[in-house]
C-alpha cells in the first residue's frame, strides 16, 4: 500500500472495514408502536459486540431487520457492503443467526440438519467444513444422533453449528445463554470467544451483563428503541465506573464529623463502617487526604476494602437515567 494511502486510512478509518452498517433505522409496527428510533450503528470486522437492553428495548426487532425477518420502516442496513433489501440474498448469506430456541428438525440427525442449513444459502456441499464446525462444537460424535435425543446444551450447540454451516462473516447470538446452567454458560463463553479468534464478527444480545463484561470488545446499550450509548467496554468501565472505599472502624461513630463533610461519607446503620465513593476517572488524591483527615479527626480504622462498580451497575444507572 502506498505510504499516503496508509497515512489516510490511519486518519480516517475506511468505512469498508465495517462489516455491518446501520443508518437512520426506524421501525414502527402496524399497531403504531415505534420499536426503533433512528438507530445508527457501525460494527467492525472481527469484533465481539454486546447489545444490552432491558425487555422490550428493541433488540430482537433490530436483529430481525438486519437478518431480513422484519421490514424496516426507514433507514438502511448494509452487511459487508450489501444492502439488506436491494441485495438481500448476498447480505443474508453473510449472516449466521443463532435464535434462542430450536423449534424444528427434532427427528433429523445433527449432520442432516446442519447440511440442510448450508444448502439453504445456496452454498455447495462442503463436508470438510461441516466436520470442522461439528468438531469445534464437540458435536462430531453426535453427528448421527437425532436432535430430539440430545441434551439442552447439545441442542444449543446444534443451533450454533447450523448458523456457522454457511461460513458467515457475522454471527448473531440472541440471548445465547438464557436459561442454561452455569457450567454450560461458561462453555458457551469459551466457544464464543474462540469463534472470534477465527475472524468471525460476533454480535450478541444478553440480559447477563456479566457475559458482556467478560467477553465484549464493545458494548451498545439500547433502551426504548434508541441506542443510548456505544463504547469500548474498558473505556465505559473507566469513564462511568465508580470505586468505593469501605473503612471498618475500631470504634463505632454516631455521626460523621463536620470536618469530613466534604467527602460525603456514608455511615452504616450500626456506625461501624464508613463508605467513600469516588469516580475512577478522577485522580485518587482524595483518598490520601481523606485518610489524613480521618486521622486528624481521631478516627481509627481496623480494615479497608475497595470495590469497583460492575458493568451491571453502570447499565442499570444508564437505563434508569434514560427512562
Ligand atoms: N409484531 C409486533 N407488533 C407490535 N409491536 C411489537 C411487535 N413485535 C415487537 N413489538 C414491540 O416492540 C418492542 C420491542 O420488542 P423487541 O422484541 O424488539 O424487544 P427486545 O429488546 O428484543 O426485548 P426482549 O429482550 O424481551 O426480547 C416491544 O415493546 C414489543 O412489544
Amino acid at each position: 500500500m502506498p505510504a499516503y494511502q496508509s497515512f489516510l486510512s490511519g486518519c480516517h478509518p475506511h468505512p469498508m472495514s465495517n462489516v455491518l452498517s446501520v443508518s437512520g433505522l426506524s421501525k414502527t409496527y402496524e399497531s403504531g408502536f415505534q420499536a426503533l428510533k433512528n438507530i445508527d450503528l457501525e460494527i467492525e470486522k472481527g469484533e465481539l459486540f454486546a447489545l444490552l437492553g432491558p425487555n422490550g428495548a428493541g433488540k430482537t426487532t433490530l436483529i430481525g431487520i438486519i437478518c431480513g425477518i422484519v421490514n424496516p420502516t426507514s433507514g438502511t442496513v448494509t452487511v459487508d457492503g450489501h444492502d439488506i433489501i436491494s441485495d438481500y440474498r448476498a447480505a443474508r448469506s453473510k449472516i449466521g443467526l443463532v435464535p434462542q430456541e430450536l423449534s424444528t428438525d427434532a427427528f433429523e440427525t445433527v449432520w442432516a440438519t446442519v447440511s440442510f442449513s448450508r444448502g439453504l444459502f445456496g452454498k455447495k456441499p462442503d463436508p470438510a467444513h461441516l466436520e470442522r464446525v461439528l468438531r469445534d462444537l464437540s458435536l462430531w460424535e453426535k453427528r448421527d444422533s437425532k436432535i430430539i435425543t440430545l441434551s439442552g446444551g447439545m441442542k444449543r450447540r446444534v443451533l450454533i453449528a447450523k448458523a456457522l454451516s454457511h461460513e458467515p462473516e457475522i454471527l448473531f447470538l440472541d440471548e445465547p445463554t438464557a436459561g442454561v446452567d452455569v457450567e454450560l454458560r461458561r462453555d458457551m463463553w469459551r466457544l464464543i470467544s474462540s469463534l472470534r479468534e477465527t475472524g468471525v464478527t460476533v454480535i450478541l444480545t444478553t440480559h447477563y451483563i456479566e457475559e458482556a463484561e467478560e467477553m465484549a470488545d464493545r458494548v451498545g446499550v439500547i433502551n426504548h428503541g434508541e441506542i443510548v450509548l456505544v463504547e469500548e467496554k474498558q473505556e465505559l468501565m473507566r469513564k462511568l465506573g465508580r470505586k468505593q472505599l469501605r473503612l471498618c472502624l475500631q470504634h463505632p461513630l454516631d455521626a460523621v464529623p463536620e470536618s469530613l463533610a466534604s467527602y460525603e461519607l456514608e455511615l452504616s446503620a450500626d456506625g461501624s463502617y464508613l463508605t467513600y465513593t469516588y469516580e475512577t476517572a478522577q485522580n485518587r488524591k482524595g483518598i490520601t487526604s481523606l485518610l489524613h483527615d480521618l486521622t486528624e479527626a481521631g478516627i481509627r480504622f481496623s480494615d479497608i476494602e475497595t470495590r469497583e462498580s460492575t458493568l451491571e451497575e453502570i447499565f442499570v444507572s444508564l437505563v434508569h437515567e434514560a427512562a
